[in-house]
């Protein structure tokens, strides 16, 4: 037996006897997204009424976790995220589950200045070398599980081995305890069909990809419309340099488009810190040398996305205002998602030669009673929280046309962005803008034309 299997059996714990090494006071983090420590979020909620002031930080945890349900008014476990999924946005509905916020990038150097008490994540088995794989999720996982003072480990035989990159994995010499789960298939993201506005706006950004650009596709259904429409196109040598691996990436590859030829970065790979999608894309990735994790500091790094030549990176938001600030992780107060990476891809693309970002929304949405409401808004909702300022934001694209607001003033922002707005706003926002001092002064009417920019004297 190999000196690892003997250190494996010493640690090995079922899941109530590792997390009663939780105390009260204790603070714990969960593996991110679909490596989230679902066997041992069961065990400690179990332990709710024996603990007090425990808090923990999990990301986007796929579902419900188990702590936050147990404990509905969060006075014995405070539960804390750094990017909400659509439970954690329940969670928060209901009052126990708090938003931690940061750029994505940022995160594993957080660790340096707060506290962890025990880190519980699910990762791959062992490997013939003592290594557990992180799988799907580098993210910010190796700067926690240096920082805690505890790792404990469920194994799940059912997350691929993802190659690195680097951070990809902590070896068994670095993990206090291990716990084997029951070894559940992984969350996989519900598939989306696009639609018809998401295929206008994907239209609209095609033109915009030329040959050997290097793709970075946002979370949400229109950055998936993309990839689907690159998939079908004869778009060569594309490069992928992306914080989130989903399924269109693997789309795109099995069409022949992505060689990642040109990419400067990280040549001839598919760098990316995490993936979410479906069973397709996990198999993908396993074992796969064409891709490459890194943890988020390096992927996510503006300086870092900078370096390749024609980036392109493509996110959606919930809200822009007439000013040019974009919000898409709340709608006022009211947290939906989080900033994730969006900041760090907007600002790092458009220091990148050639380098394009795309901020996409549709143009409206519909309200609790239907009726319809412009996403382009004069100002935000109170409490609504900006993801990426004014001086950050480059392209603004909607099903009505694409708009580039660097460089211009504010009243050259107004006018563009009210001719991408749905016609039936148009002339509320032109008004709500004048009242706001962001309109041109002078007597002459200006109205704003259904198609293509935009003054008309009246
Ligand atoms: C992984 C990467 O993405 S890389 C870097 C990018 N990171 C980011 O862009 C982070 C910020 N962006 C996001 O979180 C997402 O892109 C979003 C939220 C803007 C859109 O994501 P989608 O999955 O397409 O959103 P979806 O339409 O399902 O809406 C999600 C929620 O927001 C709510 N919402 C969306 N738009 C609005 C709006 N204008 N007003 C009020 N609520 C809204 C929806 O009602 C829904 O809530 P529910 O689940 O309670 O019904
Ligand atoms: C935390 C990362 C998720 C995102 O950027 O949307």
């Amino acid at each position: 037996m190999s000196s690892y299997l003997v250190s494996y059996n010493k640690k090995m714990r079922s899941p109530e006897q590792a997390v009663a090494e939780i105390r009260s006071g204790d603070w714990v983090d969960y593996g991110n997204f679909a490596c989230a420590p679902l066997t041992l979020d069961a065990a400690l909620a179990a332990r709710v009424h024996e603990l007090e002031d425990v808090k923990v930080r999990a990301m986007t945890f796929p579902g419900l976790a188990a702590v936050a349900k147990a404990d509905p008014s969060a006075t014995r476990i405070i539960y804390n995220n750094w990017h909400f999924s659509g439970g954690d946005r329940k969670l928060h509905d209901a009052g126990n589950c708090f938003y931690i916020p940061f750029l994505f990038h940022e995160g594993p150097g957080h660790y340096d200045v707060i506290d962890s008490d025990a880190f519980l994540v699910a990762v791959a088995p062992m490997d013939e070398r003592g290594y557990f794989n992180f799988g799907t999720s580098n993210s910010i996982q190796m700067a926690v599980a240096r920082k805690a003072k505890k790792v404990i480990v469920e194994v799940n035989r059912n997350i691929p081995q993802c190659y690195g990159g680097f951070n990809e994995g902590i070896h068994i010499d670095d993990v206090d305890l291990i716990v084997e789960s029951d070894h559940k298939p992984l969350f996989q993201l519900p598939s989306s069909t696009p639609s018809e506005i998401d295929t206008r706006i994907a239209r609209l950004i095609m033109e915009e990809i030329q040959d050997g650009s290097c793709i970075q596709l946002g979370i949400g259904g229109m950055p998936n419309a993309v990839g689907k429409m690159i998939a079908e196109s004869d778009l060569k040598d594309l490069g992928v340099h992306t914080e989130m691996l989903a399924d269109s990436f693997v789309d795109m590859f099995e069409a022949g488009r992505i060689t990642c030829k040109y990419t400067r970065y990280c040549p001839g790979k598919m760098a990316y810190t995490f993936a979410l999608g479906s069973q397709k894309l996990y198999d993908f990735l396993d074992k796969n040398p064409f891709c490459a994790s890194y943890s988020v500091d390096f992927v996510n790094k503006p300086s870092n996305i900078s370096m390749n030549e024609n980036m392109v990176a493509i996110n959606n938001a919930v809200e822009v205002d007439l000013f040019g600030q974009i919000s898409s992780e709340s709608s006022g107060p009211r947290h939906i998602s989080g900033t994730g990476g969006q900041f760090d891809y907007t600002f790092g693309a458009y220091h990148a030669p050639g380098g394009k970002s795309f901020i996409c929304l549709s143009s409206t949405t519909k309200g609790k009673d239907g009726e319809l409401i412009s996403r382009i808004r004069p100002t935000f909702t109170p409490g609504s929280i900006i993801t990426v300022p004014r001086t950050v934001t480059h392209w603004v694209v909607t099903e009505y046309g694409k708009v580039n607001l660097k460089g211009k003033s504010t009243w050259e922002r107004a006018e563009a962005l009210i001719s991408i707005a749905h016609p039936d706003f148009r002339d509320e926002l032109v008004e709500e803008a004048q009242k706001m001092g962001i309109w041109r002064a002078g007597d002459r009417k200006h109205k704003i034309q259904s198609q293509g920019l935009l003054l008309k004297t009246a």
